[in-house]
């Protein structure tokens, strides 16, 4: 049976960040990912992992200036040290929290820049990130992301993503599989799934409604068929709920929306 975590940057998004966690345990959430923990102290966001019974499956390192627009360093020739800096930040969080993985964004190609000329830069910093988490027992995720959402940004295909991580070459280096940017970028996600998952190269998914990232019932991927297909292929992960609730009302909309999970919870 899949185990669904909330992003609890996306979900319950009608109460306040720290009571999150306990509106996911209430539903039945056994995990929570988020993207960026860095405006908590670790300690008190672990307290709440704590108080209320969840795990912490994953969240991201720093992204560099997101209010300027910036999605990831990884790709940045010149900002190594900012990104090994932020990177040894979200590893010392990923210790508090007894996280065993760590999103690192790819980032958007700098102007005049290519996917082949920054290429090199992004290897060399996933392989100083993926050597910093081995000593702490973590995986380093990457995650291929649409173009429409994220324009410019330079992770964009499993294949792409897939070469990479071969690339790299350290066995902590994985790929984060999110099927909403899969399907719009590339689609068959049941044939992608059944490509790729076998690799052990796959660490985690993420899930969303097509086009509109509501809840998974909605829009025009059929999540049903692709959990079945997880478990039949054996996958014992996580699928984070990464989506903006569109039903029901604040303070519950999150809660309303959850009648897609409730026949997976048991
Ligand atoms: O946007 C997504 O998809 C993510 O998983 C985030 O971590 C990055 O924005
Ligand atoms: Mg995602």
């Amino acid at each position: 049976m899949p185990r669904f975590a909330a992003n609890l940057s996306l979900l319950y998004n009608d109460v306040d960040f720290l009571d999150r966690f306990a509106a996911a345990a209430a539903d039945g959430f056994l995990g929570v990912e988020f993207l960026f923990p860095y405006a908590w102290p670790a300690e008190q966001l672990a307290g709440l992992l704590k108080a209320h019974g969840l795990q912490q499956v994953l969240f991201n390192a720093p992204p560099g200036d997101w209010e300027a627009g910036e999605r990831g360093l990884a790709c940045r020739p010149g900002r190594e040290a900012e990104f090994r800096a932020g990177f040894e930040r979200a590893l010392g969080y990923a210790r508090v929290l007894a996280c065993p993985r760590i999103h690192v964004m790819a980032g958007l190609l700098p102007a005049g820049e290519t996917r082949d000329s920054v290429r090199a830069t992004y290897v060399a910093n996933l392989k100083v990130a993926a050597a910093l988490a081995a000593e702490a027992g973590v995986d380093v995720l990457i995650e291929p992301i649409n173009e429409r959402d994220m324009p410019g940004f330079f992770l964009n295909r499993q294949d792409q993503a897939h070469a990479l991580v071969a690339e790299i070459g350290a066995p902590n280096v994985k790929v984060q599989m999110d099927l909403y940017h899969c399907q719009i970028v590339e689609g068959d996600l049941a044939m992608k799934i059944r490509q790729y998952l076998p690799t052990g190269r796959v660490g985690h998914f993420q899930i969303a409604g097509v086009p509109e990232r509501h809840e998974p019932d909605i829009g025009e991927i059929h999540h049903p068929y692709l959990f079945r297909l997880l478990d039949t292929l054996g996958w014992d992960g996580w699928i984070g709920c990464e989506y903006r609730p569109a039903r029901g009302s604040a303070p519950h909309a999150t809660s309303d929306g959850l009648g897609w999970l409730r026949p997976w919870l048991d």
